[in-house]
């Protein structure tokens, strides 16, 4: 059977940082510590005001075709996801075409383009389609590029603001992938959902609680779904966990729920026994309420014991370095997780071939997906030529004043635009945005 999966992957981080604890914190009245500690951010990124999903995302494209020596005519579609989209008609793909076009003798004429939206699962439907797409040998031996950007705002004072982020991922799906290869198996949650949401409105309605909750409750259905295709989960099966990271104060969470499960019936639930008893089982209960009161207090035993701190520090925490400095990316977070990561395994000079990736995506409304990656021995090289750290230095540092100038700049309510708030950086070798068409059409050119 043919190996597909992902070939290379570029980021694009939005070149201004605002440091939570430092900046956001004194200016909100709260402890810093609400922001490290609680949620596990640090920094939050935004776009420079010539800077959008398009830039962001057309930039991570070119950079991911340079780097591998790749022409419009090796690409047979351009998949985009995004809930940030401006425009209800026409695909963000088309604008990331066309910019791309500004500096490729070819064209994208042959390639098909679209626009995939389900809050942040999509960036992995998007993937799905892509690997569907070669799999059924519909690529004439092209390959797929599948790019997630979004700028990630919430209404001023929302508690969502503190999660805010703005970047993209670029990732080229082929045939024998030199980073990873997609399982065939997937599991799925999925129910409607009323937990997060912008019917008609470019800042979210968030219930902030419930959507931990729903996060929870979907994801535990895509584990049990994919075990029923792929056999029990161990902890030992998987050599990372990149999960969605809205925040990863969410992810530890999530993290903690998934060992218990994985862990019973298996020698290890047997191992802690002695030190903080068996898992509680739902038939030893009158109730469903003391049953779940006793399941919380053996995930609260659980996570204090070094079986489970040391399973989270290999298989989880390194997901989460890039997250903690960029804050939610929407559609590229989980994709931000697995590169984060492959690229801690790579500067701890693990050997991360032939391991296996589980990987949660999470969209809300809401949806979960679980599915395996094979780490491939390709992996090294790719990792150690993207950028990351470069770029999230690189990143102007802004006052809290300067934030509020840039949230405005990119709220389509405002009117504070590129002519009235002064670019932080300077632009160069990148598409900017410069501007409006004739029939409203956001414009981009090349500079330099
Ligand atoms: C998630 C909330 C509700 C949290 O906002 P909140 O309700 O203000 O925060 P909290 O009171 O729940 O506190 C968070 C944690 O900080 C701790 N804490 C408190 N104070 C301190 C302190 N001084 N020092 C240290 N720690 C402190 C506190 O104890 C708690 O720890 P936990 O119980 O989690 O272990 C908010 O950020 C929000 O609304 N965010 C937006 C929605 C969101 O991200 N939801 C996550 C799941 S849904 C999802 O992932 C989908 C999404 C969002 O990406 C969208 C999409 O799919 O398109």
């Amino acid at each position: 059977m043919t190996s597909v999966g992902i070939d290379a992957v570029e980021i694009r981080t939005g070149k201004l940082r605002l440091d939570l604890p430092e900046t956001f914190a004194p200016a909100q009245d709260k402890d810093p510590g609400y922001y490290t500690k609680g949620l596990g951010l640090t920094a939050s990124s935004f776009p420079d005001v010539y800077e959008d999903i398009v830039t962001m995302g057309a930039n991570a494209a070119h950079a991911l075709m340079e780097r591998k020596d790749l022409e419009p005519e090796d690409i047979g579609r351009i998949d985009v996801a995004t809930e940030s989209a401006f425009d209800n008609s026409k695909p963000v793909s088309t604008y990331i075409a066309g910019c791309l076009e500004q500096v490729y003798d070819g064209d994208f004429h042959h390639a098909n383009k679209g626009e995939r939206k389900f809050a942040c699962i999509s960036g992995t439907q998007s993937l799905d389609d892509a690997y569907n797409w070669i799999r059924a040998g519909r690529n004439r031996g092209r390959s797929a590029l599948v790019i997630t950007t979004d700028t990630a705002l919430y209404a001023r004072n929302d508690p969502g603001e503190a999660t805010q982020g703005a970047g993209a991922v670029a990732l080229l799906v082929s045939e024998d992938p030199d980073v990873v290869e997609l399982s065939t198996e997937q599991g799925y949650g999925s129910a409607d959902e009323t937990d997060f949401l912008k019917p008609q409105q470019q800042f979210p309605s968030v219930d902030g609680k419930r959507s931990v909750q729903v996060y929870l409750a979907r994801m535990r259905e895509a584990v049990t779904d994919f075990e029923s295709v792929a056999g029990k989960i161990h902890p030992d099966d998987a050599a990372l966990l990149p999960f969605h990271t809205p925040y990863p104060g969410m992810v530890r969470k999530a993290a903690a729920l998934a060992f218990r499960h994985v862990s019973r019936d298996t020698e290890i639930e047997e191992e802690l026994a002695a030190e903080i008893g068996r898992q509680p089982r739902r038939e030893a209960f009158d109730s469903e309420e003391a049953f779940r009161e006793a399941a919380a207090d053996y995930t609260d035993d659980l996570t204090d014991t070094d079986t489970y701190r040391e399973w989270y520090a290999e298989t989880v925490d390194p997901t989460l370095t890039i997250s903690r400095e960029v804050g939610n990316w929407y559609t590229g977070s989980v994709h931000v997780a697995r590169l984060s990561g492959l690229k801690a395994a790579y500067e701890d000079d693990i050997d991360m071939t032939g391991e296996t990736l589980l990987v949660g995506s999470y969209g809300s409304g809401a949806q979960a997906e679980i599915h395996a990656e094979t780490v491939q021995s390709g992996w090294a090289d790719e990792i150690e030529a993207i950028d990351v750290d470069e770029q999230l230095a690189a990143r102007y540092e802004l006052t809290f004043e300067e934030y509020e100038d840039v949230h405005d700049v990119h709220n389509h309510d405002e009117d504070a635009g590129v002519a009235d708030v002064d670019q932080f950086t300077a632009p160069e070798a990148e598409f900017v945005f410069d501007g409006w068409g004739r029939m409203g059409e956001r414009k981009y050119t090349y500079v330099e």
